[in-house]
This record gives structure tokens, C-alpha cells and sequence, in this order.
């Protein structure tokens, strides 16, 4: 059995992975052994059998005794050791959720029930790094997977409603504070039901302005609000994550020649771990709704087409539906008034499953059998 190395195993990406990888029965496939940036020599999880002490990270010589390194503790650590550890003559494969060899040319992104094949080509040629994509994209594209694999989609623009798991757990608990701290500002006027809804507005208002509200991390309120802009800015206007659509999107596609445009922009909202994304499509062709949703819903055993109705929209196509399942689904589907080959559709999936641990997983499966 191949001697598999976890870096990033204790934080939100590295839990989702370990919590689905007992779920699948995946440590009985390897031999795993911890890795820590910060806590050498304690003693290690229980996950695939008894807790050995953790080894550090950094350790290169440690590190070479793996035949697959999966590495979920981001981006600084995998630009520190990699290169290294390629150069001391290391060949075995390296399975990354953080963005730093995305776009590498001897890297592929993956999402195996998009671009299986991708995989199954590098595998054979010998490619040995294999990247989990961003979020927005993994999420998007296994959505749309049936329209991209027909080659039946122009261009599309999606418009996100990003979690806040996305900036990292103390963002997610920034955020329940923030909610905390709203609502204490107005507990006694909420439970009088004659109070003044002006009055409750505005000291809500003045809470949101003011110093006391805890914002260390969005550096904003994002309670109560939204963050109209994604990590850095780039000199085109877009941010980096808005960036990441279109080059991650057509190399997880295989179609980096002639790439689908791909470009919108990216929105934090006050949702806890699911990713929204509001999508407008210019299709190649005019094809019936009905048609639309049979080629998405057949695409793959994830993805769920939501009829475009009020009350069964309202219920199942929503983060608070889909957090904590590896569901996908995609509704709003209609023609936009722009023209027949116009469409809308709205999807929702959880970032820490499709969006981050899961194609890591099943890429670490593909290897280890
Ligand atoms: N969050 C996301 O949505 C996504 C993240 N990624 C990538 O994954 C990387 C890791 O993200 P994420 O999991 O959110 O990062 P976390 O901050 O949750 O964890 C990263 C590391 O922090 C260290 N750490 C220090 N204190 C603690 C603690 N109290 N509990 C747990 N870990 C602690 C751990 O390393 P150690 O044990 O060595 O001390 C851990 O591996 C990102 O940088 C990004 O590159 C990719 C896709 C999505
Ligand atoms: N940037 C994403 C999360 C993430 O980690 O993306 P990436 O894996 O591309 O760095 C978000 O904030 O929602």
C-alpha cells in the first residue's frame, strides 16, 4: 500500500477531507502517516489507525519517505516545499487544495467527473501534481457539466454569493459574532412588538457603523451587508478570484486554445459554507429549457435540476438546503429576454465538499485504488 503524507489535515479543508474519507473507507486503501507545520513530535490523529507521533512538515527527508503527499495547509507552506522537495529528486505524486501550482504547466486541475480523461491522459504521461480547483469553478463547472461537455456553451458570466468559509474558519466565526452583535444591539426592542421597526433599523445601523462590531478579518461588516470584491485586484479590474474563472475553468476543460470566455464578478455574502453563483449563459445554439435540463440533470450523479417554481426554488436551492451535502443544485433555468440563446440558472454547493476536499479525495482514490 502507497505511504500517503496529510499536511493541513487539522484545518477546515484537511477536516472535511479526513470526516469524508472515513465516510468512503479511503485509510484502508493506504498507509497514513501526519504531517504538522506547528506541532512536531505530539501526538497524531487516530484516522487509519493508532496515533503516532506528528511529523514535521518542513522535513524534507520525512517528507521523501511518501509515495503521495496531500497537502490542504495552503498556499505560503506549498510554495516553501515543494520546489525543494521536486529538486532533492522526490517522484512521487502530490494531491494540493491551495492555488499555488494550479496554473503550472506540468500541474492538472482536478474535477474527475469533468475532465476525467484530463486526469487519465496526465496519468498516463506521467504527471505527478495534481490540484484541487477554486470553488467557485469546481462548483460551477460540475453545475454546468452537461452543457460544457456537449461543447453547447458560447460564454457564460456568473455572478457570485460567496460563504464565508471561503476567507477561512475565523471569518466563518467573524461572521456568527457579527450576527450576535446585531442582534443584542436590539433584543429588548425585538421583544416588544409595538417598538418603532425605524428605531430597530437605525440602531442596527448605527451598530454596523460602529468601531465596537468585531471586523479583524473581512475588515468590513459583513453581516447585515455584503463585500462586493474577492481577494487581491489584478491591473484588468477583475479581482483574483474573479480572475480564476476563466484560466482554471478552461484548464479543467482541456480547452485552454480556444477558451470559453468565463467572467463575472465575485460577491462575499452572509452565508456559512455554500458558495452561490447566479449564471448567465449565451448557449451555441437555441435549445428548449426541457432539453437544457435533461443534458444538465444526466450529467453527472450530483447535480439536480430544480424546476423553475417558487416554492420548490425557495426550499431546495439555497445554502441552507445543500450545507453539508455533496448535492449540486442548479434551477432558475429560463430564456432571457436578450434572445433564444440567452439563459439564466442559479446553483448552490457547499465550498469545503466540491468546492475543496472532495476532488482531492477522489483524486487520491484514483491513485491509491
Ligand atoms: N477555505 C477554503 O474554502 C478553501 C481553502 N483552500 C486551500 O486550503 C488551505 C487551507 O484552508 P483552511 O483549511 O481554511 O485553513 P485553516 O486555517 O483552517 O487551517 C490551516 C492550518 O492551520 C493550522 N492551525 C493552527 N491552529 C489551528 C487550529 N486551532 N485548528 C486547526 N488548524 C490550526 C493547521 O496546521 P498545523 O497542524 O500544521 O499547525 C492547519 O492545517 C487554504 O490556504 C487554501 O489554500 C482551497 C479551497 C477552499
Ligand atoms: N477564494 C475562495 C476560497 C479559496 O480558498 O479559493 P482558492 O482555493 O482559489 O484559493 C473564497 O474566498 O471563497
Amino acid at each position: 500500500m502507497n505511504n500517503v503524507g496529510f499536511i493541513g489535515w487539522r484545518g477546515m479543508v484537511g477536516s472535511v477531507l479526513m470526516e469524508r474519507m472515513i465516510a468512503e473507507g479511503d485509510f484502508s486503501h493506504l498507509n497514513a502517516h501526519f504531517f504538522t507545520t506547528s506541532q512536531a513530535g505530539q501526538p497524531g490523529p487516530t484516522y487509519g489507525g493508532d496515533a503516532k507521533p506528528l511529523n514535521n512538515a518542513f522535513d524534507i527527508p520525512s517528507l521523501q519517505k511518501m509515495d503521495i503527499i496531500v497537502s490542504c495547509q495552503g498556499g505560503d507552506y506549498t510554495r516553501e516545499v515543494y520546489q525543494p522537495l521536486r529538486d532533492s529528486g522526490w517522484e512521487g505524486y502530490w494531491i494540493d487544495a491551495a492555488s499555488a501550482l494550479r496554473m503550472s504547466a506540468d500541474s492538472i486541475i482536478v474535477l474527475d467527473p469533468v475532465n476525467n480523461d484530463v486526469i487519465q491522459q496526465g496519468l498516463e504521461q506521467g504527471v505527478k501534481t495534481f490540484v484541487g480547483g477554486n470553488c467557485t469553478v469546481s462548483l460551477m463547472l460540475l453545475a454546468l457539466g452537461g452543457l460544457f461537455e456537449k461543447d453547447l456553451i458560447e460564454w457564460v458570466s456568473p455572478m457570485t454569493y460567496q460563504a464565508a468559509s471561503g476567507a477561512g474558519a475565523r471569518n466563518m466565526r467573524e461572521l456568527i459574532s457579527q450576527m450576535g452583535e446585531i442582534h443584542a444591539s436590539v433584543k429588548s426592542q425585538l421583544e416588544n412588538p409595538s417598538s418603532a421597526i425605524l428605531e430597530i433599523d437605525k440602531l442596527v445601523a448605527d451598530k454596523l457603523k460602529s468601531d465596537s462590531l468585531p471586523k479583524d478579518q473581512f475588515g468590513v461588516p459583513l453581516a447585515g451587508s455584503l463585500i462586493p470584491w474577492i481577494d487581491v485586484p489584478l491591473e484588468s479590474g477583475q479581482s483574483k478570484e474573479e480572475w480564476k474563472a476563466e484560466v482554471e475553468a478552461n484548464k479543467i476543460l482541456g480547452s485552454i486554445k480556444q477558451p470559453i470566455p468565463v467572467d463575472g464578478l465575485c460577491v462575499r455574502v452572509g452565508a456559512m459554507r455554500c458558495h452561490s453563483q447566479a449564471l448567465t449563459i449565451k448557449l451555441r445554439e437555441n435549445i428548449d429549457v426541457n432539453e437544457i435540463e435533461k443534458i444538465l440533470d444526466e450529467h453527472n450523479e450530483w447535480v439536480k435540476v430544480i424546476p423553475n417554481e417558487r416554492d420548490v426554488t425557495e426550499k431546495e436551492l439555497s445554502p441552507v438546503n445543500v450545507t453539508g451535502s455533496l448535492h449540486i443544485p442548479i434551477g432558475r433555468i429560463r430564456k432571457l429576454s436578450m434572445g433564444e440563446k440567452y439563459i439564466s440558472a442559479f446553483t448552490v454547493g457547499d465550498q469545503l465538499l466540491w468546492g475543496a476536499a472532495e476532488p482531492l479525495r477522489r483524486m487520491l482514490r484514483i491513485i491509491t485504488g
